[in-house]
C-alpha cells in the first residue's frame, strides 16, 4: 500500500494541519510519506493507493498556483483506483471559505475514490482536533475496506 500526503502552505497553517493529521496516520500507516507539493513526483501519481491533499485558498476562493500541476495531474492520469481526502485552511473573512478545498473535492469526486474532506479556519486549534481525529478515522476505514476487497 503506497500512501502519501501532499500539501502547499504559504504561512504555515495548512502545514500545521497536515502535520497533525500525519502524526495520527503514522501508527496505522507506517509507510505514509509527507511531501510539499513541489517535492512530489507528479509522474508517479497513479502509483499511489491513497493520497491526502492539503491546500490553502488563494485569490477569490481559488486553488493556489503551487497546486495547479497536482490538480491537473489528477485530471490527466488514471487515478480511478485511488482513495483520496482533501483538507485545507482558509479564512472566513473571504466570501468563499476554503474554496480550494471545494475545487479539489469536486474534481477528486469525479476522478478518484474520494473518502473525506476537512476545512479549518487559519491555524489549527485544540477545538479542531476532534474533527482531525474523525477525518483520520474515516480515511483509515475507507483504505482498510478497500484492501480487504
Ligand atoms: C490574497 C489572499 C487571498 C485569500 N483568499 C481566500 C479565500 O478566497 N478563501 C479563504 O477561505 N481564504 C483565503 N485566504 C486566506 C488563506 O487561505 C488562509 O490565511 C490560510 O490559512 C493560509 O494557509 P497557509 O498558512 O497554509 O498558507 C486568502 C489569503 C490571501 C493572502
Amino acid at each position: 500500500m503506497k500512501i502519501a500526503m501532499v500539501y502547499a502552505s504559504r504561512t504555515g497553517n495548512t502545514e500545521e494541519l497536515i502535520k497533525c493529521l500525519y502524526e495520527r496516520f503514522l501508527p496505522h500507516f507506517s509507510n505514509i510519506v509527507l511531501y510539499e507539493v513541489d517535492e512530489f513526483a507528479l509522474s508517479q501519481l497513479s502509483e499511489y493507493d491513497a493520497i491526502v491533499i492539503g491546500t490553502y485558498t488563494w485569490g477569490d476562493g481559488e486553488i493556489p498556483p503551487d497546486m495547479f500541476f497536482l490538480y491537473e495531474a489528477f485530471e490527466k492520469q488514471n487515478v480511478k483506483h485511488m482513495i483520496t481526502g482533501v483538507v485545507g485552511s482558509g479564512d472566513r473573512f473571504y466570501p468563499h471559505f476554503c474554496g480550494a478545498v471545494d475545487e479539489f473535492r469536486d474534481m477528486l469526486y469525479v476522478q478518484t475514490n474520494l473518502a473525506v474532506t476537512l476545512k479549518i479556519e487559519l491555524f489549527p486549534q485544540e477545538s479542531d482536533m476532534e474533527r482531525c481525529n474523525q477525518f483520520v478515522d474515516f480515511f483509515i476505514k475507507r483504505v482498510k475496506r478497500k484492501s480487504l476487497t
